[in-house]
């Protein structure tokens, strides 16, 4: 049975009045002092009403202005006593300073994000509240704030955030977050963001629980905000929100803010309030019991459960330390979208609504209601399942509600009775539930369970044949595929692209590798050791049916646009807990589902990933595996074919595989611009021109320049594109006369570089070299007054540039962090080459040599054998007589030997 502690008595009446009594109190002072003993309840209950006339309840003081000079107020937007009672009132619950009534929830997220200036950081759930994603991103689209997301269950992943070079100035907590309830342990994180960050305010969002179940400020917390429209009112009939907070100067610049906005609660809804806070904790109680129930009972009927009341819950000690309940929302995931909205739509009883907290029970799917807000590809990225559907219970009776839950899970076929389990007789489940309700549930829900997933059977009967010779064998191929495909940098003209600017993108030849293998178990399998992923899934129980129309196997080039059904299905069908690789499964299964085409084309095989390319350092990583997937599948269906006599990829080879790679960019990326994957396809240098103001965009190739050395420097410091983008987009608006200049300039410098890489003749090798270091300098320059640069970018340009070196730098992509580049001259000394590296290792950074205008993507022909057309890779002998198959080697030779790995495999690499 897992029943969870009771909600706790308060401790909060003596931790607010805890001072010495003195001698001769007066009156006023005797009843704080007796106020002192009062448990939670009772303080929620007992409003101290000052009214001239002894009235019971607080009256509205529905007035815009007050007569006088000298009086306590003067104008409603700056104070009024019906709101001033209830503020006083809200303190008390929260056990701080002051509290502050506000008109909506996400009014108090603004007035307590306007304490963020531009150029600061904010560090803020992965799993957050939508309308809470939405301010967050407006403000660092429009705000120039740089808004990171983390998964605040970990407190170790705040650290990389908190080190010098860094300007955290506020941590955003939910605990429970909204929808899939995880919990951070709040008091561990406000010590370590006092001791690494004293600066930095910590904020939490208390909706879910409400000051009764947790008072962040008692663990440490500056400020905490609740939407009062939930727990603290309980019946959906006002919006409101409150702040909290204790420290005297907080509290007066948001005081400051809340009259200067003019974001003050209505008196009237200030009355309605006041009146519903006084039975929130009976309320509440009877809500989580509720609660408890249903989870378990979902549980039992094996649903994965998201309830902090469960003991399964992965971290149901740390709540329990921090809260004195589970509150009353809770989530489950279907693993099926359709199921989900069946499910939703099949009950009466609970309301299909956003909000929770209200006496009423409400069930809805977050992705399409509460979080639709966030884009499908940031949910995605963020594990959040599309079928996920979240309950909020209310006071109704229990009964009531799991007939109608019952009825509904039925009827959409989400469970099915079981038939070795009788339904409870009335008798015993009114017996039952008088003495022990979560026994009751446990027995109730035997009585189903869920389906078996839809075509096991026909699997079963597969089974049987294939156990019995009678089966087809699994579709495969006849040997391993291997397949190459690099990185990029941006050489000139990051962030002037924006707006028109020409950028210069050539390859690198740091590298991702691939190998496609065979299976012969109608599976799929993918393993991509550097994001420590590893997953395999039946082919049978791929959303066939999703495939959009027109999907058939003879289909060759990639669609332009994503099928979101397709790919929510897909979603669904990846475990979580693989945060970091949900993107990568998600677009190699929906790349292997449309190029396969329906079931009776797909192939039994596992792919194999692995780069020595740092990720999310804006070379390009993503791109060298989507070209390294989209290839790999084209060459096992056959669509992409390498014979024996060729010696590069044809164009039709080569957009048949960019169209896949920027198809699986997309997936990763939302609206990507297309140059990483081109690049990566065709490797040398790319020059880009987006379409801006209605001139004409395109991509051209530069040919005619042989390669350059250059060392990539991973500073390791995080950043945001957006933020830094958004930061060049508003300096522009305040500083056109400054900013267009430099764009001009930019585009001089692309101009000249394109001229000098695309192959003008006259041009001998040391001028092409020397010039190409005085435009990195002068574009450099340009992108520090544009304010992207970061100290750590400095300290490379400066170490790079300092004797005996005298080498040129630039960040590369986004900046803020990132990468720097350093071209290295043909006659520059391997010893100060080595020297250099060593410099920079010490200073904390990660050098990489690398090329430039390398190889694009490349495709590995084994030896001949005999005259055959087909490529069809031996293994790798070990030496030993021990055959290693390709793929193990490949998972095995981590970041460091992957390219030894490649060198060591037999047969020649075809190239675009
Ligand atoms: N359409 C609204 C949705 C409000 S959701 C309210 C609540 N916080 C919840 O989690 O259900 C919007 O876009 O803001």
């Amino acid at each position: 049975m897992t029943t969870p502690p009771s909600p706790s008595e308060s401790s909060l009446a003596t931790s607010i009045y805890s001072e010495a009594v003195p001698k001769a109190a007066s009156p006023a002072e005797q009843l704080r002092l007796r106020q002192a003993n009062w448990r939670f309840s009772t303080l929620c209950a007992a409003v101290d009403n000052k009214d001239q006339y002894g009235s019971s309840s607080t009256p509205i003081y529905q007035t815009a202005t007050f007569k006088g000079m000298d009086g306590q107020y003067d104008y409603t937007r700056s104070g009024n006593p019906t709101r001033g009672a209830l503020e006083s009132h809200l303190a008390r619950l929260y056990g701080a300073r002051q509290a502050f009534a506000l008109s909506t929830g996400m009014t108090c997220l603004d007035t307590i994000l306007r304490l963020v200036k531009p150029g600061e950081t904010v560090l803020a759930g992965d799993d957050v509240y939508g309308g809470t994603n939405r301010l967050l991103t407006y403000l660092s689209t429009h705000g120039g704030v740089d808004v990171r997301h983390i998964d605040t269950t970990r407190v170790e992943e705040l650290i990389p955030h908190l080190g010098p070079g860094n300007n955290v100035k506020m941590v955003l907590l939910e605990s429970p977050t909204n929808p899939l309830l995880k919990i951070a342990d709040i008091a561990e994180i406000c010590s370590t963001i006092k001791k690494a960050s004293p600066g930095a305010i910590v904020v939490v969002d208390n909706t879910m629980m409400s000051p009764y179940l947790q008072r962040p400020i008692e663990l440490g917390a500056d400020i905490v905000y609740d939407s009062g429209t939930k727990y603290l009112s309980g019946h959906h009939d006002l919006m409101a929100g409150i702040i909290a907070a204790s420290d005297p100067e907080l509290c007066k610049s948001i005081a400051f803010l809340i009259n200067a906005v003019g974001s003050g609660l209505a008196p009237f809804d200030s009355f309605l309030l006041l009146r519903g806070v006084k039975t929130m904790s009976i309320r509440m109680d009877r809500q989580m019991l509720t609660a408890q129930l249903v989870a378990v009972y979902l549980d039992q009927l094996g649903f994965l459960v998201h309830y902090p009341g469960l003991k399964s819950h992965p971290k149901y000690d740390v709540h329990w330390r921090q809260a004195s309940g589970a509150g009353a929302v809770l989530s489950f995931v279907t693993d099926d979208k359709a199921l989900s909205e069946r499910i939703v739509g099949g009950t009466r009883l609970w309301g299909i609504s956003v909000s929770f907290g209200a006496v009423n029970s409400l069930i809805s799917m977050p992705c399409l209601m509460s979080h639709a807000s966030i884009s499908a590809a940031v949910r995605a990225e963020r594990g959040l399942p599309e079928n996920l559907i979240r309950l909020c219970v209310g006071i109704e009776d229990p009964r009531d509600l799991f007939d109608d839950l019952e009825h509904s899970l039925l009827a959409a076929g989400a469970i099915v009775p079981n038939h070795s389990h009788h339904l409870l007789s009335d008798e015993r489940s009114a017996e039952l539930y008088a003495a022990d309700p979560e026994a009751w549930i446990i027995e109730r829900a035997k009585a189903f369970k869920r389906p078996r997933a839809a075509g096991a059977m026909d699997k079963l009967v597969d089974g049987v044949k294939k156990g019995l010779g009678l089966g087809e064998p699994p579709k495969t191929i006849s040997g391993d595929i291997v397949v190459s495909a690099p990185g990029k940098v941006i050489l000139f003209g990051e962030h002037a692209v924006v707006y028109g600017v020409t950028a210069i993108a050539t390859s690198v030849n740091l590298r991702c590798y691939a190998v496609l293998s065979p299976r012969s178990d109608d599976k799929i399998g993918l393993e991509v050791p550097d994001l420590g992923l590893e997953m395999e899934w039946d082919i049978a129980s791929l959303p066939w049916n999703l495939l959009p129309v027109g999907s058939d196997g003879a289909k060759r080039e990639a669609d332009k646009e994503i099928d979101l059904p397709l790919l929510n299905a897909v979603e669904s069908l990846i475990q979580q807990g693989h945060k970091a690789g949900l993107g990568a499964a998600l677009s190699f299964l929906y790349l292997y589902m449309v190029m396969a085409g329906g079931q009776a084309n797909a192939l039994s095989v596992t792919l194999t990933a692995s780069s020595n390319l740092p990720i999310g350092a804006g070379l390009g990583s993503s791109a060298a595996y989507s070209t390294c997937v989209a290839s790999a599948l084209l060459q096992a269906h056959e669509h992409v074919k390498i014979t024996s006599s060729a010696n590069h990829l044809g164009p039709r080879d080569v957009n048949l595989v960019d169209g896949w790679a920027f198809l699986s960019e997309k997936i990763l990326h939302g609206n990507p611009s297309g140059i990483d994957n081109a690049v990566s396809v065709r490797g040398g240098a790319v020059t880009f021109t987006r379409s801006v103001g209605g001139r004409k965009g395109g991509m051209e190739g530069l040919h005619g320049f042989s390669s350059i050395r250059l060392l990539l420097t991973n500073t390791l410091v995080p950043r945001d594109t957006k933020t830094l983008v958004a930061g060049v987009a508003t300096k522009r608006l305040a500083e056109p006369h400054v900013v267009d200049p430099i764009l001009e300039a930019i585009q001089t410098i692309s101009d000249e570089a394109q001229s000098l890489l695309g192959g003008d003749k006259n041009v001998v090798r040391q001028h092409l070299i020397s010039r190409l270091e005085a435009l990195i300098q002068e574009n450099q320059q340009h992108l520090v007054q544009l304010g992207v640069s970061h100290s750590s970018l400095e300290m490379i340009v400066q170490a790079t540039a300092s004797s005996p070196f005298n080498l040129s730098t630039k960040l590369t992509g986004a900046g803020g962090g990132g990468c720097a580049v350093t071209l290295i001259p043909d006659e520059f000394p391997e010893t100060s080459l080595n020297a250099l590296q060593d410099t920079l290792r010490n200073l904390g950074f990660e050098p990489h040599l690398t090329t430039l205008g390398g190889p694009g993507l490349g495709i590995l022909r084994s030896p001949a054998k005999g005259n055959t057309d087909e490529v069809n890779v031996p293994e790798e002998d070990e030496g030993d007589g021990m055959v290693v198959p390709k793929r193990a080697g490949l998972r095995g030779a981590g970041r460091e030997g992957v390219e030894r790995w490649a060198t060591g495999l037999e047969g020649d690499w075809v190239h675009t």
